[in-house]
């Protein structure tokens, strides 16, 4: 195991689980004493795969593998896609007790994490993330699964890994965009429940989009810590966890009608934490202050904060009408109560909300 590295637990009784932070741990740790048979099975994609995928191989000494390769993006997070993880487990005879590991970005974590959930009706799983947005978010709290074309993960499992493995330097492959679209999640913990984080990276923000590594491995750190901590307290959603949904009751109407592909769920998350800034703001729970500094540092973290082009207040209605937060048709929204403290809620005025919509669909 490489020297340089730090560690932080989900603590959920026997369902815990580490998470590994440092530079160079790709094929430089042993990986085999969280595997509890001797298979192994890598589920990758091929854009992944050329990059990573020898490396991973060297950390599972004495198992025997084997490797899935989906196509990449978005638009594959489907059964279609799914499947052919089945597949490959059933050709190679792949039992109960064998191992599945998630070698990638969250597309691939989410599918490979609800393949370990369904196969032969559970079988551990590892996270190994490979963008800024699976190491500090997809790959911690076992929320598992795929999208429906009416709706963004509504086929899934809670389903937790045996471990996270986030060797840092697999950053400086990833396209700027997806460093953008990381940094999303990563703003969202400092807006929900982190307000000395939120002026952290306030100050360090040109730092992480020039993908200064200490800052990074900093910022994700302190994300994963943040997202243990709530996944801790409220695993399968009943009540806390909601707030890390911030902004994706808007994100997910913004990707699901845009087809899946050509918005980055970050990008996304992005307009959508925007959109939730101002209801609150409208709604008086934040100050106009404070709705510019959450306008500031997204875009700083070259983020959008507008919605797509031709997107109606009718297509976010009619997309949030089927979000997963709903009580008995009610919509419910995360809402700001000040930057650092956020709450789920059906209380707001639907006024407020329309006049959100319009505002931003024009
Ligand atoms: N389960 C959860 O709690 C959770 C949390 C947040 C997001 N998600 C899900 O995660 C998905 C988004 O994940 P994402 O942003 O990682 O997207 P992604 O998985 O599509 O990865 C982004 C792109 O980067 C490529 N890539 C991955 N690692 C790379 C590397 N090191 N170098 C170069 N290219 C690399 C991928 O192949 C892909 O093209 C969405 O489906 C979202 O719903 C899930
Ligand atoms: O882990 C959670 O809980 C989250 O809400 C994290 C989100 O960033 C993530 O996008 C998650 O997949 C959304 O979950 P969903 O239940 O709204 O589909
Ligand atoms: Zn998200």
């Amino acid at each position: 195991m490489s020297e340089a590295y730090r560690e932080l637990r989900v603590e959920l009784g026997d369902r815990g689980y580490p998470i590994l932070v440092g530079k160079g741990l790709l094929g430089n740790c042993d990986l085999s004493p969280y595997v509890s048979g001797s298979t192994v099975m890598i589920v990758t994609n091929d854009i992944v795969a050329p990059l990573y995928l020898e490396m991973v191989r060297n950390s599972f000494p004495g198992c025997r593998l084997n490797e899935v390769i989906l196509p990449d993006g978005e638009a594959f997070k489907n059964w279609e896609t799914l499947n052919r993880i089945f597949d490959a487990l059933l050709e190679q005879r792949h039992s109960r007790k064998t191992t599945l590991v998630a070698l990638g970005g969250g597309v691939v974590g989410d599918m490979a994490g609800f393949a370990a959930a369904c196969y032969q009706r559970g079988v551990d799983f590892i996270q190994i993330p490979t963008t800024l947005l699976a190491q500090v978010d997809s790959s911690v709290g076992g929320k598992t699964g795929i999208n429906h074309p009416l709706g963004k993960n509504m086929i899934g499992a809670f389903h937790q890994p045996r471990c996270v493995l986030i060797d840092t330097d697999t950053l400086q492959t990833l396209p700027r965009r997806e460093i953008s679209a990381g940094l999303a999640e990563v703003i969202k913990y400092g807006l929900i429940r982190e307000p000395d984080f939120l002026a952290w990276l306030e100050d360090s923000m040109s730092r992480l989009t020039g993908l200064d590594a200490d800052a990074l491995t900093e910022a994700i750190y302190r994300s994963c810590a943040c997202k243990a901590e709530v996944v801790a307290q409220d695993e399968r959603e009943g009540g806390l966890r909601a707030i890390l949904n911030l902004g994706h009751t808007f994100g997910h109407a913004i990707e699901t009608h845009a087809g899946y592909g050509n918005w980055l769920h970050g990008e996304a998350v992005g307009a959508g934490m925007m959109m939730a800034a101002d209801l609150s703001n409208r709604l008086g729970l934040i100050t106009d202050e404070d709705r510019r500094r959450v306008e500031s540092i997204l875009t700083s973290a070259g983020l959008p904060t507008s919605v797509p082009a031709g997107m109606t207040p009718d297509h976010f209605m009619n997309l949030m009408a089927v979000d997963k937060k709903n009580v008995d048709g009610q919509l419910r929204l995360i809402l700001l109560r000040g930057l650092g403290e956020a709450e789920v809620t059906d209380r707001f005025s639907p006024d407020a909300l329309a006049d959100t919509l319009a505002t931003f669909c024009h």
